[in-house]
């Protein structure tokens, strides 16, 4: 029996390797990782992560041939293809802080392959990580290892699913993309982990490329989604100012089939735990290549992102005589998209620290997120998120003035304002008539995502502000936005 392990279990490695086993079930997968909590967690009936189609997935093979495990160097040692799907975080400290890629974790994992490997290995990776990188892995591996003679195939396969979505998109992928050596052995590797892929994707849908291409691809990619919700958000401002609808431009423009329809909705920011770090990462890249231009090319795609979340917060005070404090603002949505739990790099970590800056009292709702991550998550310095749990620094404080509720109807009582920060469904369907009847008046309702009717609201009696569309006399009349 083929035996796959793969080095990390998180979004990636745990939904990854449960469609591995799913679709090959003469093949044993299993997931390790050092977080023992995350590996009790995919032993439970509760899985440590929030992903529609999951559960059932996991259901069908777990104790077949799905395993999770703390035990890292045996599965490791027993495998013929190890996946390394670990965190790349972005440096806080040092050289290329705030921008580089720290392979702390990814260095650690290739020094377990080479300490415990005593047969020939593909080394999978899965992890987003910097152009170059298989090289210095197999460095890594060619210096220390342990077990004599041992040949390793480094591959690099990216992933493209996307949360929320991404029992769909590993049944169905746009593509697979795997790259190697140009050797007759890297070229055995990326056969073998094709034959792997191949019982459920379409051939034509299986993309093979060298290594850096396939590395580089995967950064690209990224900073092209990412460039598109800027693209559209700068436009969101625009269409405020002179009365144009950011909804019917995007429409508008979609139909052109060099465009597409596809992720143009404006936001009030995008989130996650992927964009602002592969193009950070990809800035760095292009300044350590000597390309200033295409660095900042690049970085403009951020700014515009973070001048989106501080408008959406100048929007929201300015509107409310310029100031919000003690008032109780109540957000709907915490999650950095609708359908997870993640917070990772959510837009409203920057909302609700802006307005609690101002010195309002923030009461959330969201059906997915726990008060226990809200109070990490705004207490947390930025980019401590992205190492494994029990490796974050933790903060003794909470955060001061935001309140956690499990009930739309509860967080919005009593409140001057409520912003909308995430689009799930059920927001569509509450009953604002209620929500409104229990708000101080005016009542301003910040839609941060367009997921209600303005003009629907505003029969009711808000005051209401939604993302790139002509904003009502009342927010008109208020001073301009920074
Ligand atoms: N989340 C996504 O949607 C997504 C999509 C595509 C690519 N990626 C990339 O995949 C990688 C993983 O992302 P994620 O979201 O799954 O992260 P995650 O934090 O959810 O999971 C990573 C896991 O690796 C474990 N780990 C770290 N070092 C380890 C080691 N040496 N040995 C064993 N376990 C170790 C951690 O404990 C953690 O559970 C990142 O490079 C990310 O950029 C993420
Ligand atoms: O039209 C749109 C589409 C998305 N978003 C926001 O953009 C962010 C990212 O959304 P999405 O890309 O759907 O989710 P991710 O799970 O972050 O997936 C992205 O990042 C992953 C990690 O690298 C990749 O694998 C995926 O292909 C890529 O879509 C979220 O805050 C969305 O709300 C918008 O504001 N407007």
């Amino acid at each position: 029996m083929v035996k796959i392990c793969c080095i990390g279990a998180g979004y990636v490695g745990g939904p990854t390797m449960a469609v591995i086993a799913l679709k090959c079930p003469d093949v044993e997968v299993v997931v390790v990782d050092i977080s023992a909590p995350r590996i009790e967690g995919w032993n439970s009936e509760r899985l440590p992560i929030y992903e529609p189609g999951l559960d059932d997935v996991v259901r069908q093979c777990r104790g077949r041939n799905l395993f999770f495990s703390t035990d890292v160097e045996r599965h490791v040692a027993d495998a013929g293809i190890v996946f390394v799907s670990v965190n790349t975080p972005t440096k806080t400290r040092g050289l290329g802080a705030g921008k580089a890629a720290d392979l702390t974790y990814w260095e650690s994992a290739a020094r377990i392959i080479a300490d415990v490997s005593r047969s020939d290995k593909i080394v999978v990776e899965k992890s987003t990580v910097p152009v170059k990188t298989a090289e210095a892995i197999e460095k890594i591996l060619a210096h220390n290892s342990k077990g004599g003679n041992i040949r390793y195939q480094i591959l690099s396969n990216p992933e493209f699913l996307a949360e929320g979505t991404a029992i769909q998109d590993l049944f169905s992928p746009d593509r697979v993309l795997i790259g190697g050596r140009e050797t007759p052995e890297g070229r055995a590797a990326v056969a073998a982990l094709k034959s792997i892929y191949a019982r459920w994707v379409p051939d034509d849908r299986i993309i093979t490329t060298n290594l850096w291409s396939a590395e580089l691809s995967k950064l690209a990619a990224n900073a092209f989604l990412a460039q598109r919700i800027s693209s559209v958000n700068a436009i969101s401002a625009l269409c405020e100012a002179t009365g144009a609808d950011v909804t019917e431009v995007a429409n508008s423009i979609g139909k052109d089939s060099r465009i597409g329809p596809r992720f143009l909705s404006a936001s009030v920011g995008f989130g996650g735990s992927c964009f602002q770090k592969d193009i950070l990462n990809l800035v760095y890249i292009c300044e350590c290549y000597g390309l200033p231009e295409v660095a900042n090319y690049w970085r403009q795609v951020i700014r515009i992102n973070d001048y989106q979340k501080s408008r959406f917060v100048n929007r929201v005070v300015s509107s409310m005589f310029n100031t919000v404090a003690g008032k109780k603002v109540a957000v709907l949505g915490f999650a950095f998209k609708k359908d997870t739990g993640d917070t990772r790099e959510t837009p409203a970590i920057d909302v609700c620290k802006g307005l609690v800056g101002d010195k309002a009292v923030v009461s959330i709702y969201d059906p997915q997120v726990t008060e226990e991550q809200v109070q990490r998550d705004l207490v947390m310095n930025k980019f401590d998120w992205d190492h494994p749990r029990h490796l974050q620094p933790m903060s003794p404080s909470s955060a001061k003035h935001v309140a956690v509720s499990w009930d739309a109807y509860e967080a919005a009582r009593g409140a001057h304002a409520v912003c909308i920060l995430t689009e799930w469904d059920e927001f569509r369907r509450l009953d604002y008539q209620r929500m409104y009847d229990a708000m101080h008046k005016p009542a301003f309702l910040f839609d941060g995502r367009n997921v209600v009717d303005p003009d629907k609201l505003r029969r009711i009696g808000f005051v209401v502000y939604s993302i790139g569309k002509p904003p009502d006399h009342w927010l008109r009349d208020m001073p301009a936005v920074a």
